[in-house]
């Protein structure tokens, strides 16, 4: 693995591939301080890249910035770096779905690859749509077989889903409605909400008086409505709540229900989550174990991202596909080198390695 590639010592090259990344260290509710340790992981493991001398001649360099989770800012900050002195020839992130989307939409008319360590929208899996976009992150729609076999391995026959109208959510929730059917579990009600009209839908729900509720909701608007899944009694005992992991402890913010109301709604949530670090003490490309990998992020444990090591995983995704690219010499790479990004296209869809997240991409 890492002993494979000849160490450099010092700068010795003619050449900086600048990679722009995008970041939430910030949203609009406060400070997202595990944004710290995805910047921690790009930069560890362009600190490799470089060091084990992976492109040969020449340099990764991150250039960093903060989105705020608000894809006007993030516009703003892709348009600040393509503007400046520097070449912009790959960009990573975001962690925010709806930046990464926007993002995705502009990347290619200055023919610049993206990947996203954690935005997990099955909108950007559209190839037509999206067709420089990659990410080492699964989207949501890749849990929809989990789900089911936990209703199925509890024996439950009869589900209902409670999702937040917006198509990041619905797209699947639709799929595993289908997934359900072929197993034999029927999905009673399918209730959509905004926030102009929870509560009445949560009344719905209730009246429905199924009890195994699959729901798919942001983390901003899971606090409002387990406050009123709270003052409608839905929680407890007799009620099974199952929501996407998204990290963010939700359940801490600020409602109408005081923190321990809020807490009685969600105790037996079932979070259902990707497991996003390596197992058996197996060694990733470079050669770390996931223990070695946490340890030389130099981030208090507690304050490390699940996407952490899916941000140090897309940067060597990005390496290795330029990788003896003879083609990608910085001085030949500009806004409008259409060949190059869809040769970084081809050795991209075909990458395969071992990372430091469970996957082999
Ligand atoms: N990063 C949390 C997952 C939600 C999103 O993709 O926006």
């Amino acid at each position: 693995m890492i002993k494979e590639y000849r160490r450099v010592n010092g700068n010795n090259s003619s050449g900086i591939i600048y990679i722009l990344g995008l970041f939430e260290l910030t949203t609009k509710w406060g400070k997202r301080p595990e944004g710290l340790s995805e910047i921690a992981a790009a930069e560890l493991a362009i600190k490799h890249v470089n060091h084990y001398n992976i492109l040969p001649d020449y340099r990764l360099k991150l250039i960093v910035n903060d989105t705020r989770c608000d894809p006007g800012v993030g516009i703003d900050r892709f348009f600040h770096a393509i503007y400046s002195d520097k070449t912009i020839v790959l960009l990573l992130g975001t962690s925010c779905s709806n930046v990464t989307e926007s993002l995705a939409h502009v990347v290619p008319y200055w023919n610049i690859l993206q990947i996203s360590f954690g935005s997990t929208s099955p909108t950007l899996s559209d190839r037509n749509k999206f067709p420089l976009f990659f990410r080492t992150v699964a989207p949501d729609s890749s849990h929809n077989t989990a789900k089911v076999k936990f209703v199925k391995y509890f024996g439950w026959k009869v589900v209902a889903t409670f999702c937040q109208s917006k198509g990041e959510f619905l797209l699947p929730l639709n799929n595993l409605i289908t997934d359900f059917e072929k197993e034999n579990v029927t999905c009673v009600t399918s209730i959509t909400f905004s926030l102009d009209n929870y509560k009445e839908q949560l009344k719905i729900l209730k009246n429905s008086d199924i009890r195994i509720l699959i729901a798919a909701m942001s983390t901003e608007v899971a606090p409002i409505i387990f406050c009123e899944v709270y003052r409608l009694g839905m929680y407890g005992d007799d009620y099974v709540w199952i929501l996407q992991d998204r990290q963010e402890m939700w359940w801490n913010s600020r409602t109408e229900c005081t923190s321990s109301e809020l807490y009685k709604s969600v105790e037996g949530l079932i979070l259902v989550s990707d497991y996003n670090v390596l197992t058996d003490n197996k060694t990733s490309i470079s050669g770390l174990n996931n223990e070695f990998f946490e340890s030389k992020l130099r981030v208090p444990k507690e304050q490390i991202s699940k996407y952490a090591s899916l941000t140090y995983d897309a940067v060597w995704a990005m390496a290795l596909s330029l990788k003896d690219l003879g083609l990608v010499l910085q001085q030949e790479f500009n806004y409008k080198r259409n060949d190059i990004v869809c040769e970084f296209v081809r050795r991209m869809s075909s990458l395969n390695f071992m990372g430091v997240s469970v996957s082999t991409y």
